[in-house]
């Protein structure tokens, strides 16, 4: 973590919670998180689609400072398009963040790269920021290809991307074999990707761009593991998935993984 970037804490509900759950976890963290907590970093929720409504309500009504986004949006604007969402949809909704490109997007719904481009083009579009996912698989890693193969779905993601919405963009570091399975990268690990990432950023664009970007990490984070990734220079926070439903263990990720604010 750099003190020139404020850190991020995003909570990734995947497909959990309904809109009144929701509306009760959110008031736990607005009960627990301080102002002070609020000062050191952000801490978002992403919620599904259905909440974000009553989020939206909650949020507002109670002037929270906890932000909130989706884990998803169409590549389109509006039209004949069953079942998608659009960035002006969310937009509307006071969404700040949307993921792109999640793991689990790509996977069983066939995401590739050109299409995670042209989402994050949509999100541009409407304002909202970006918060791209990458990451290998375990053979990969097994194989070294990590860093190589890490660092080219982030030039496809930013393919086209003005150097004024890539200042803006935050990167989710999140290595598939840690995703959900208990198995947390070392920090060590983290590091070397995100790294590499704020490195490529620095050639893609340049220096301004490297040090404004957030890079997370995600897979497995929970409490007890955020203080030794949080050490690392290149990691800003954290996209947390099963802990993040958890208010005690996300208000303390929040916290960078100290009990208390
Ligand atoms: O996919 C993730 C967040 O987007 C990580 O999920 P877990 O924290 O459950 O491993």
């Amino acid at each position: 973590m750099s003190t020139a970037r404020k850190p991020l804490f995003a909570g990734n509900w995947k497909m959990n919670l309904n809109h009144l759950e929701a509306i009760a976890l959110v008031q736990k963290l607005a009960f627990t998180l301080t102002d002070k907590d609020f000062d050191r970093a952000e801490v978002a929720v992403l919620p599904p689609f259905t909440d974000l409504r009553s989020v939206q309500t909650l949020v507002d009504g109670d002037k929270l400072r906890i932000v909130y986004g989706a884990q998803d949006l169409s590549t389109h604007d509006a039209g004949a398009y069953t079942g998608e969402i659009s960035g002006a949809m969310l937009a509307k909704l006071g969404c700040t963040y949307v993921l792109a490109g999640h793991s689990e997007r790509r996977q069983y719904h066939g995401e590739d790269d050109q299409l995670v481009n042209a989402k994050v083009q949509a999100a541009y579009r409407h304002s909202l920021t970006p918060i791209l996912c990458v990451g290998e698989g375990l053979p990969i890693r097994q194989a070294g290809g990590h860093v190589a193969y890490t660092v080219s779905q982030l030039d496809a993601a930013l393919n086209g991307v003005k150097h004024d919405q890539a200042k803006s963009i935050v990167v989710a570091y999140e290595p598939v074999w840690a995703i959900g399975t208990g198995e947390v990268a070392t920090p060590e690990d983290a590091q070397e990707v995100c790294g590499a990432i704020r490195v490529r950023l620095a050639e893609l664009y340049d220096e301004d761009v490297a040090t404004a970007v957030r890079i997370l990490y995600g897979g497995s984070v929970k409490g007890g593991n955020t203080a030794g990734i949080m050490a690392q220079p290149d990691i800003d926070g954290a996209l947390v998935g099963g802990a993040s439903l958890d208010p005690a263990d996300f208000v303390k990720i929040s916290r960078f993984g100290e009990m208390s604010g």
